[in-house]
């Protein structure tokens, strides 16, 4: 990725809170086209919030979002959702209702000409699922759900996927899968921007961002942060 490529995503100087509670101050991230960036930040750092104020979930108080070169800032969630981002939260799939009808609701979300053909591109990504297509979300067991959650957030072929913890319950194998997967969506045109707190995550980074206590402590490349002495002993537990 040259390192003029316009941002796709571009946030400045964003501050978010609930109620008297300020959680960000003045976050500055952003994610060029078909990158993966991953957010690190232990817990309460606000990495949740953050990624709530991007798609519309929690407001910016401060600062400037933009999609494309578009001010999101004040838009509603559903509109930032048609110019192409989507969000993958725990909550990401419908428990009750199959894993097919899973995935169609996430392709409706952008009004998916063709839904039909997009289930079959993404059952060649995920097989487990087209071999479970009839079964009920709550029947699969946590990796494969989230690998459902991935499916209905691709079949809405966004331009930024916006991940929150894609490794929380998952065991270390399950980990390794996720990491697998994402791995095999780069090269797609898809940019990821991913909050984490699993390191195992660096793996299918381009770029990195540390958020600590609502505040950016280090942006750059995964090999930067890896040679920075101080944030090595912080996330990697070396002396
Ligand atoms: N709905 C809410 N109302 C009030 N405070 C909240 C709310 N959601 C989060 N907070 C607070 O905001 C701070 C940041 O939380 P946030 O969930 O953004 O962090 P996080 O980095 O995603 O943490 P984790 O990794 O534990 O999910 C915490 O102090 C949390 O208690």
């Amino acid at each position: 990725m040259p390192p003029e490529a316009t941002p796709l995503l571009q946030a400045h100087g964003v501050d978010a809170g609930y109620g008297t509670m300020q959680v960000l101050w003045g976050v500055d991230l952003d994610v060029k086209p078909g990158e993966t960036v991953l957010l690190l930040g232990a817990n309460g750092a606000g990495k949740t919030t953050f990624l709530k104020s991007l798609v519309g979930l929690v407001e910016a108080r401060h600062g400037s979002i933009a999609l494309g070169g578009q001010d999101i800032a004040h838009m509603r969630s559903s509109d930032r959702m048609k110019l192409g981002m989507t969000y993958m939260s725990e909550l990401a799939v419908f428990p009750d209702l199959s894993i097919e009808e899973n995935i169609l609701v996430g392709a409706q979300a952008l009004g998916h000409a063709n839904p039909r053909r997009r289930l079959d591109e993404l059952y060649g990504l995920f097989p487990v699922l087209r071999d479970k297509r009839r079964d009920a979300a709550s029947s699969l067991s946590g990796g494969q759900r989230k690998m459902l959650g991935i499916a209905k957030a691709l079949a809405a072929e966004p331009k930024l996927l916006v991940m929150d913890e894609p490794s929380a319950g998952l065991s270390p194998l399950f980990v390794k899968e996720v990491i697998r997967i994402l791995n095999g969506l780069q090269g797609r045109g898809i940019a990821l921007l991913i909050a984490e707190q699993n390191i195992g995550f660096l793996e299918v980074a381009t770029r990195v961002f540390v958020l600590e206590g609502g505040r950016i402590r280090f942006s750059g490349t995964v090999a930067e942060m890896t040679d920075n002495e101080a944030l090595r002993r912080a996330y990697f537990g070396l002396k």
